[in-house]
């Protein structure tokens, strides 16, 4: 049985579409990251599976029953699933105890396994107007938890926090996904946070889901342009400039854009194989160096390195590092 189907889901605000014809399925543990500009929707497709915000077409089955949007319900939300706001609130002034106490609907042993995972327990004594940001987050999805959703959606939770605070929740979300084995839904805008973590990704565009995979997948074979700088920055080189690149093994003029990472190229000594460049720029990013080269038919393309012998003004040679080719 699929935990969730999502099935022709559109919704118009002023005549414009903020989401259009959404279908997809999802089955029961899966880690899901949704990325997209801002503006494509993806708040508003959480709270439409979360029963939230109402859609004009289309229906959402969670567990095979119907979702039913905030204008069917008295109470909007629905059973099972919980939705963590960018603009989630805690009531001012209780206990963290007691506003944890009050949602539960777990054993006290498994509620004290949750507070574990979520880095709480030293906080229970505390007043809610005494915590951090990081730490009231913690406790609103430590709050969540003890509702004992099988679908977590979790809608930029690492946006407004500081690294360490934001490498704490990441441990937390990692360990909710493998000791609880929640389905989680995640919505953020940095490539670090979702590809070592989601197990597929839906990209976002316009109100539409543009394109669904594997990290690896939708890294090096992103349908579009603006799919691939979600993900980190890319060269692209056009069919014109190609026709300059064919030394390269495996590459050929198709008449569609060369695709490819930084990483997906090298510096190599002088070989038949490469391309004979000038290093027109260098930029440090802490673990590693883009270097930027002029090649053949003065098309630039970028190639990451750990380490970086060479400088401005320095003839070099790219070569390709042997991973598949992608045209776009
Ligand atoms: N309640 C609403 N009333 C009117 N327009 C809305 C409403 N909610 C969302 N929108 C519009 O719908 C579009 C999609 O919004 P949504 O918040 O879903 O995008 P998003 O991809 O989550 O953006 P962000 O990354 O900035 O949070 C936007 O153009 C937004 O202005």
């Amino acid at each position: 049985m699929e935990l969730l189907k999502v099935s022709g889901i559109s919704k118009q605000q002023a005549g414009a579409f903020i989401l259009k014809d959404i279908s997809f399925t999802l089955p029961r543990f899966r880690k899901i990251a949704i990325a997209g500009e801002t503006g494509s929707g993806k708040s508003t497709l959480l709270k439409v599976i979360a029963g939230l915000s109402q859609p004009d077409t289309g229906e959402v089955l969670f567990e095979d029953k119907r979702v039913e949007g905030p204008l069917e319900v008295l109470i909007p939300g629905h059973e099972g699933i919980a939705y963590l706001s960018q603009y989630f609130e805690l009531r001012h002034h209780y206990r963290v105890e007691e506003i944890l106490s009050y949602a539960n609907q777990l054993t006290e042993d498994e509620a004290r396994n949750i507070y574990a995972i979520c880095r709480i327990n030293h906080l229970l004594q505390r007043r809610t107007d005494e915590l951090s940001g990081g730490e009231a987050q913690r406790i609103a999805l430590a709050r969540l938890l003890t509702t004992a959703p099988r679908l977590l959606l979790l809608d930029e939770p690492f946006s407004n926090l500081d690294m360490i605070h934001k490498n704490l929740l990441k441990s937390v979300i990692h360990d909710i996904g493998e000791s609880l084995e929640i389905t989680c839904m995640l919505i953020s805008h940095d490539p670090h946070d979702i590809l070592s973590w989601a197990d597929e990704l839906f990209i976002m565009k316009a109100g539409q889901l543009l394109q669904r995979g594997a990290p690896q997948q939708v890294y090096y074979q992103p349908v579009d342009a603006y799919a691939a700088g979600l993900l980190g920055k890319y060269n692209l080189v056009p069919p014109d400039g190609l026709r300059h690149l064919s030394a390269l093994p495996g590459i050929t003029s198709n008449g569609k854009s060369l695709f490819a990472r930084p990483e997906q190229f090298t510096l190599t000594a002088p070989q038949p194989d490469a391309l004979k460049g000038k290093v027109q720029a260098i930029t440090f990013w802490g673990g590693y160096y883009d270097i930027a080269v002029q090649v053949p038919g003065k098309t630039m393309v970028t190639v990451r390195m750990i380490t970086c012998d060479v400088k401005k003004g320095d003839t070099v040679y790219v070569g390709w590092r042997g991973t598949d080719v992608w045209y776009i």
